[in-house]
């Protein structure tokens, strides 16, 4: 296998997605790692497996009927493999693997035997201090963009999960990209102001198109950088309560194909009006876990 990524829209043609098979089932509160997940065991809405196994195999259905080689990971009995986005990511032809959240770090045994396929000199592990996950980085032709935490307090933030040794270290890696990184907003506690990763709060659509919460982005300076990038009229804005229902995390199988929830009626018409053609399933309980359709796939090669 030759990973190649260069951005988040060309046509895709090989992807990892991830499983609900064997999840888990509900962590004890102190062991949940993101605040709307604390939020359902709170409230007694935890997702159920059986529901999170049919909302993410209609996905795997809908990418095979575009002709996207798909892999899924070998199962590890009681373990969320549900994110697959976060453990590694593609910067053109490197697979770089994630330092991801101690709770969730047996998630890349599950995809060795694609990574085995992989030459390894294509293949990078960050130094340990370097804190990062693939739901933070996006490469965008000569850019490659990374959410992270700069705040002192860092450490106090479980939801902070990409830190700036790590943006230093990506580019020194690709010294031929410039690495742009954006400080988010994060809360242990409220899932209306946290963005978890950057793709929680923006996201490249088709040939020059962005979805983007404001509220996401601690420097406003960073905010108004993206939205000049595409031009006002070319961004779609969310509000705090759309960031919470994940609608800047649908998936892009390319420029002219993307894949979104049912539930986002104002995003799915904007999408249509755009030319896009909107693939739609039913992600409500996955959402659940703070995550969608971007955060539940990791792309190895687009076109
Ligand atoms: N790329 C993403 N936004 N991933 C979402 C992961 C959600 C998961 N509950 C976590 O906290 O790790």
């Amino acid at each position: 296998m030759k990973p190649q990524i260069i951005n988040e829209t060309s046509r895709l043609k090989s992807v990892i997605l991830g499983v609900a098979n064997s999840n888990g089932g509900e962590p004890d509160l102190e062991d949940a790692y993101d605040p709307k997940s604390i939020k359902h065991i709170k409230e007694g809405t935890y997702p159920e497996e059986k529901d999170m196994v049919e909302e993410i195999e209609a996905v795997a259905f809908i990418l095979k009927k575009h002709n996207v080689e798909v892999f899924r990971p070998q199962v590890i009995k009681g373990y969320n493999q549900i994110f697959s986005r976060d453990i590694g990511f593609v910067i053109d032809n490197k697979f770089v693997f994630a330092n991801i959240l101690p709770d969730r770090e047996k998630e890349i045994e599950a995809i060795d035997f694609v990574l085995d396929t992989i030459d390894d000199d294509q293949k990078i592990k960050l130094p340990e201090q370097c804190h990062i996950e693939g739901g933070d980085v996006m490469p965008h032709g000569d850019y490659i963009f990374v959410g992270t935490y700069r705040g002192e307090d860092y450490s106090s933030f479980i939801t902070a999960r990409t830190n700036v040794e790590a943006v230093d270290e990506l580019q020194k890696l690709f010294p031929q990209k410039t690495v742009k990184s954006f400080n988010l907003r994060k809360s242990n506690t409220d899932p209306k102001s946290n963005a978890l990763h950057l793709d929680c709060c923006f996201q490249p659509i088709g040939d020059n198109f962005a979805i983007i919460h404001k509220h996401g982005f601690l420097e406003e300076e960073e905010y108004n950088w993206l939205v000049n990038l595409y031009g006002k009229d070319q961004v779609f804005e969310i509000d705090a309560q759309e960031m919470y229902d994940m609608n800047s995390n649908i998936f892009s199988i390319s420029e002219k194909v993307v894949i979104s929830d049912v539930y986002f009626k104002r995003l799915n018409a904007w999408l249509t009006s755009k030319g896009i053609q909107v693939e739609t399933v039913d992600y409500r309980e996955i959402a659940k876990q703070e995550g969608l359709l971007r955060c539940s796939t990791l792309p190895l090669i687009r076109e």
